[in-house]
């Protein structure tokens, strides 16, 4: 598959810059109660810094995180590193994860996800989740084909009370990404 390393988008985000929700609701990075409240910061070249931290509801063990939760954070994370880097919302069209090491509770995943390259509309992103700092060991790995989508994508298939209710409150929607 031939790939294209895409310039960094002239709007996207200055380095360092600590990303708001995309959508107030998200499980990744919303206001969900349980939620994964995920942080995120640009980094200086096609990558983003992201924190998620282990809570009691993350559980799929005990005191261990869900492994689907985990591919939860790098999902939202990989998805936004497509959008932040390209300005264009992209949906998960594909997700290989490899757990390498359980990730406790009260731990705090770091994780780097970068943008590969793109083929079109495909975008390929990767990403590292490290334990005990952003040098500590590899917990988690994840590789992702991302599809870019017109924002018709998300008003054409969600929900109509809730796509009623970011077109009421555009706020509540980040819409690049
Ligand atoms: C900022 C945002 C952060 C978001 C973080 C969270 C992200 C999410 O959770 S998104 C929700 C989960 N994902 C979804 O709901 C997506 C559901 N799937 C779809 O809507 C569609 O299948 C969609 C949009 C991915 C592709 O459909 P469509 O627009 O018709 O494009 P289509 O022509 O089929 O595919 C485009 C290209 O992608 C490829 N492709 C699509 N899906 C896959 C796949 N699973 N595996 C490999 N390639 C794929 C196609 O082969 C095609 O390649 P090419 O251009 O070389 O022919």
């Amino acid at each position: 598959m031939e790939t294209e390393l895409p310039p960094r988008h002239p709007e996207a985000p200055a380095p360092g810059t600590e990303l708001g929700p995309h959508y107030a609701k998200c499980f990744g990075c919303g206001e969900q109660p349980d939620g994964l409240h995920m942080r995120m910061v640009a980094g200086d070249g096609l990558y983003l810094d992201s924190t998620f931290k282990v809570l009691e509801a993350h559980q799929g063990a005990p005191g261990l995180a869900h492994g689907g939760l985990l591919v939860c954070a790098f999902d939202e994370a990989l998805g936004t590193t497509a959008g932040t880097f390209l300005r264009r919302p992209a949906v998960t069209g594909k997700l290989d994860t490899d757990f390498l090491r359980p990730v406790p509770v009260d731990s705090v995943l770091h994780i780097r996800s970068t943008l590969d390259g793109v083929a079109g509309r495909k975008v390929y992103v990767s990403a590292d989740g490290r334990l005990d700092g952003p040098e500590g060991p590899i917990a988690v790995k994840a590789r992702g084909l991302f599809v870019t989508v017109k924002l018709e994508h998300f008003a054409k298939h969600g929900r109509a009370s809730d796509i009623a209710a970011v077109t009421a409150n555009p706020s509540m929607l980040e819409v690049n990404p």
